[in-house]
């Protein structure tokens, strides 16, 4: 069930202040990087991407590849109910529940997410011992330091393989082991989900990957492509 993003002609206003405009573009199943620079658009495009806020001209069109039968493979559209339920979002200030420990915490995300109950417990402590969690399990997420508390955050992103998974600058206080290790989850992720990371961090961007680059240059974009093909991505933030 391959998974597609269609934005058309996307607009996003606050007031008076255009935030995003004349956003079009196609997100597919793969790694898709969200650049550019501070106050660019890229976390309100991310929202946007969630369905957590609405464009303001313009639309997300959301479809899933289906085979049937009789009527051969074509794209069905999904309701936004539908995408919810298959969509995990990491936001920039990930908090979580401050009063739960992580292992109480990744439970109630994987129960909640619909993983089967019979394989929720090995599902965390995989999860916890991937993320090098297993030392901080039985404490609560308000003890945690900020880097543990993303770690948390990208698990609880992930547990339940997601077919739309977005994540606003996840590598944010990781180590470059963690970063390393949560990078692979998420190319593993990406072969069959659409994956897309928003992230200034342009170092950490393998320039030989095959991931796809979307630059947001003041609430446009300035240029998308693979990121072999794009090449020097510091180049969007010169002045
Ligand atoms: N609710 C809002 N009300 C007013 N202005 C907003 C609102 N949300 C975002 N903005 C403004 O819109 C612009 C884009 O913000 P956004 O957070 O999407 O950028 P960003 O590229 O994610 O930046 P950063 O990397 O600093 O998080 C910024 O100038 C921001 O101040």
């Amino acid at each position: 069930m391959s998974m597609r993003v269609t934005v058309k002609d996307v607009g996003y206003q606050q007031g008076p202040l255009t935030i995003l405009k004349n956003i079009e573009y196609t997100f597919s199943s793969g790694l898709t990087y969200v650049i550019g620079r501070n106050g660019a658009g890229k976390s309100s495009l991310l929202k946007l991407l969630t369905t957590g806020v609405v464009p303001s001209s313009g639309e997300l069109l959301y479809t899933q590849l289906v085979k049937h039968p009789q009527q051969g493979t074509y794209r069905r559209l999904l309701s936004i109910e539908e995408v919810r339920r298959v969509t995990s979002y990491l936001p920039q200030e990930f908090t979580g529940y401050p009063e739960m420990t992580v292992a109480q915490f990744l439970t109630n995300a994987a129960i909640h997410k619909g993983i089967p109950r019979a394989r929720v417990k090995a599902r965390v402590e995989e999860m916890i011992a991937g993320a090098r969690l297993t030392e901080q399990s039985r404490r609560k997420l308000s003890k945690l330091s900020g880097g543990e508390l993303q770690k948390v955050g990208l698990v609880q992103a992930m547990i339940h393989y997601p077919r739309l998974c977005i994540l606003d600058e996840p590598f944010e206080g990781l180590d470059l082991q963690e970063t390393l290790y949560f990078r692979q989850q998420l190319q593993k992720l990406s072969y069959h989900a659409v994956v897309i990371v928003s992230t200034h961090q342009i170092e950490q961007i393998d320039p030989l990957g095959d991931e796809q680059v979307v630059v947001i240059k003041e609430g446009q974009i300035g240029e998308s492509g693979a990121v072999q093909r794009i090449g020097d991505l510091q180049r969007f933030f010169m002045v």
